[in-house]
């Protein structure tokens, strides 16, 4: 099996021990690997776009940023895969993937299939979500050289730092042809948010839709009493946020807000997000 394998060597810190062990493993396997480490973000998507042959399978070695800029250049037909070495990994822990190097390569290798509709927002793929409103300002203010040095928490932090930002915008969110308002909106295509915390029990990654959250009531107090709604996996029960499954969305804003997808920077409103017309194969585990 030839495949190609893609290392963010800044993802989660760095990690290239790991990624030592885990080629080999593949090559222990039987595998031809093609390694390329990336440069800079989008790099991997440049990188993939102007390849030929991928092989069999392109391996996103990071985290979900790396996975979203992989999944950009992947050709059709060709299968993806995830050695998950990030700060967050919600996609991984979704795919319940393993992390140790030789369990990861054994997916890669030996792995079942899961079809996974990609959305696309204005164009762009994403797997995991896509955020705007507080969402989006929080992953734009992050400070990134805190991430490189504690991690998840640096989230946490700029969660706190954000909260003063909800509520003072209202979107126009219109659901496959509804129109409704709220002050911050997460449409995913998977259950987790933020490494292991539910953010959907209705989302389902291999249903050709994703799930939209509204979050549809003003003021700070409502904002905490979500984020503890998040830590217990109660999203959906919060009187004011309001889930819906589609399968087109477009979000307009007043003035220049920012967007998330996977967990990155994705630009500005508006959006539009639509489903890929294929699905990709991604390899996961038997079990
Ligand atoms: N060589 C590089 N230098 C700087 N940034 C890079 C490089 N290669 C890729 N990137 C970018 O790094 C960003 C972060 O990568 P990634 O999201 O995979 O890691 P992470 O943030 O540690 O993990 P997670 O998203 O799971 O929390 C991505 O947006 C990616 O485009």
């Amino acid at each position: 099996m030839n495949i190609t394998v893609i290392f963010n060597p800044t993802a989660g810190g760095g990690r290239a021990r790991r990624l030592r062990h885990f080629v080999r493993a593949l090559e222990q396997g039987g595998a031809r690997v093609r390694l390329y480490h990336t440069r800079a973000p989008g790099d991997a998507t440049r990188y993939l776009n102007a390849l030929a042959h991928q092989g069999e399978c392109v391996v996103a070695a990071g985290g979900d940023g790396t996975t979203n800029d992989v999944i950009n250049g992947v050709k059709p037909g060709v299968a993806l895969a995830l050695f998950p070495i990030g700060t967050a990994n919600v996609l991984a822990r979704e795919l319940n993937l393993p992390r140790k190097p030789e369990e990861a390569a054994r997916v890669v290798l030996e792995g079942r299939t899961l079809n996974i509709t990609p959305a696309l927002l204005n164009g762009r793929r994403f797997l995991v979500m896509a955020g705007v409103g507080y969402d989006a300002w929080v992953v734009d203010q992050v400070d990134l050289i805190a991430k490189r040095r504690i991690g998840k928490l640096a989230y946490a932090v700029s969660m706190l730092r954000q909260v003063f930002r909800y509520g003072e915008v209202r979107f126009r969110v219109t659901v496959d042809g509804r129109p409704l308002d709220c002050f911050s909106a997460v449409i995913s295509n998977g259950r987790y948010y933020g490494g292991s915390f539910i953010l959907s029990r209705q989302a389902n990654l291999s249903r050709r839709s994703v799930q939209v959250l509204l979050f549809q009531r003003p003021g700070r107090l409502f904002l905490l009493r979500c984020l503890a709604a998040l830590l217990l996996g109660r999203m959906e029960r919060v009187d004011g946020v309001a889930s819906l499954s589609a399968e087109r969305v477009t979000v307009t804003a007043p003035g220049l807000e920012p967007v998330q997808t996977d967990g990155d920077p994705a630009g500005f409103l508006p959006a539009e997000i639509e489903l890929e017309a294929e699905p990709v194969a991604v390899r996961v585990p038997w079990a």
